[in-house]
């Protein structure tokens, strides 16, 4: 049987939900696909239980996030896919990854505990790869419901919203939603209604981005399958600009040439997809072990990789997590580009060395070449953890 085209009638917006470990984001994921499911909105939402979500064998029997999960969903006014990204510290990397290319996300943050070491990553994180727009899920509201508990969650409310306010979010503004994803799981109306709300309020403060639609085509690759008999699929969302089954790209990374034979979105093939739009491309006569994540399908000669590139950036404190002590010139971490994770050598120039909470210019050189422009956000990891964030000002 032929599966249904995607129709695009409502505009289309990447979020995801970011935070601790623990702090309930897989849950939340399936509560919104339940309580939408159930909405019943025309077009459809597909409920898509928790174990579904984190769904790695690794992962279930560990009950954490290590990989990106996607989901679909539908509000009365818009179509989204939701990435729920994982709050582990040794997978923060996984959620640079899939928080580049969001229009807004939901931070998580467990009313019972309050701001957490990942918390305070991930906002930073999210602010240096370009997310514009936060909303707060205080989960686990139910389990913190009564009496003097209420000014314990004031109190946790009030420390988001500074965080926010830290990282340039506007923390006065930004919605907080009291939820609770486990109790709107089990059907319960009220935390029912706190999911709507929650929706509501992305529906209402992530506006519509900008997209790039006559720009050349772009999209990083974030993920290559293949589907036997037809070959070899790449994922990711469209950075800029719109592809059509037919059209030629190039991968870059891989140095290939190649056209487009098929387009698919959440399973269903479409057209044309544009900007913003999450999809898989069939690529023709490309082999499985030549395209890997970090990669990225562009327009052909649109784009010119490059590996030196100088960068405004700012070293994490030990206590957001980061280093303890000073860098300075050939320092050599892994700079987490788009969905790449290049090696880069360092060069603080006149500054000589960096310390922890220092905002410096540095000179970077890539081990390998991939596509930079100015005004690009990118993190810095060393060993397992972020040890600085960035934005390239110029490249050559
Ligand atoms: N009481 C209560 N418990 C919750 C709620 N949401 C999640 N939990 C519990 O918190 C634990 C962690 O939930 P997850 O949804 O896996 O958390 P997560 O943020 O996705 O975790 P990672 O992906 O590993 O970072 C589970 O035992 C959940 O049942 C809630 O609203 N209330
Ligand atoms: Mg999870």
């Amino acid at each position: 049987m032929p599966k249904t085209a995607y129709v695009r009638t409502k505009p289309h917006l990447n979020i995801g939900t970011m935070g601790h470990v623990d702090h309930g984001k897989t849950t939340l994921t399936a509560a919104i696909t339940k309580v939408l499911a159930e909405r019943g909105t025309e077009g459809g939402t597909v409920f898509v239980p928790f174990d579904r979500i984190d769904r790695a064998p690794e992962e279930a029997a560990r009950g954490i996030t290590i990989n990106i999960a996607h989901v679909e969903y539908e509000t009365d006014t818009r179509h989204y896919a939701h990435v729920d990204m994982p709050g582990h510290a040794d997978y923060v990397k996984n959620m640079v990854t899939g928080a580049a290319q969001l229009d807004g996300a939901i931070l998580v943050v467990s009313a019972l505990d309050g701001i957490m070491p990942q918390t305070a990553e991930h906002v930073l994180l999210a602010r240096q790869v370009g997310v514009d727009h936060i909303v707060v899920a205080l989960n686990k509201a139910d389990a913190v419901d009564d009496g003097e508990d209420t000014v314990l969650t004031d109190l946790v409310e009030l420390e988001v919203r500074e965080l926010l306010s830290a990282h340039g979010y506007g923390g006065d503004s930004v919605p907080v939603v009291r939820v609770s994803g486990l109790r709107a799981l089990e059907g319960d109306a009220r935390w029912t209604a706190a999911i709507e709300a929650l929706l509501d309020a992305v529906d209402t403060y992530v506006p519509i981005p900008e997209r790039y639609l006559d720009a050349p085509f772009l999209l990083p690759v974030e993920n290559v399958l293949t589907i036997t008999g037809r070959g070899t699929v790449v994922t990711g969302a469209v950075e800029r600009g719109t592809i059509r089954v037919g059209d030629r790209v190039e991968v870059l990374g891989a140095g290939l040439d190649t056209v487009v034979t098929g387009l698919e979105t959440f399973g269903k093939p479409m057209e044309e997809a544009q900007a913003g739009d999450n999809v898989a491309l069939l690529l023709r006569g490309v082999p499985r072990d030549s395209v890997r994540r970090g990669h990225v399908v562009a327009a052909p000669g649109s784009v010119v990789p490059r590996r030196r590139f100088t960068a405004q950036v700012y070293v994490l404190s030990a206590r957001e997590g980061g280093r303890t002590t000073a860098v300075s010139s050939g320092y050599r971490p892994q700079f987490y580009i788009r969905t790449a994770d290049v090696v880069g050598d360092v060069d603080l120039g006149e500054a000589a060395v960096a310390r922890p909470g220092d905002t410096v210019a540095m000179a970077v050189e890539l081990g390998r070449e991939v596509p930079l422009e100015p005004g690009l956000g990118f993190a810095i990891r060393e060993g397992g953890r972020t040890v600085g964030a960035g934005t390239v000002t110029s490249v050559s």
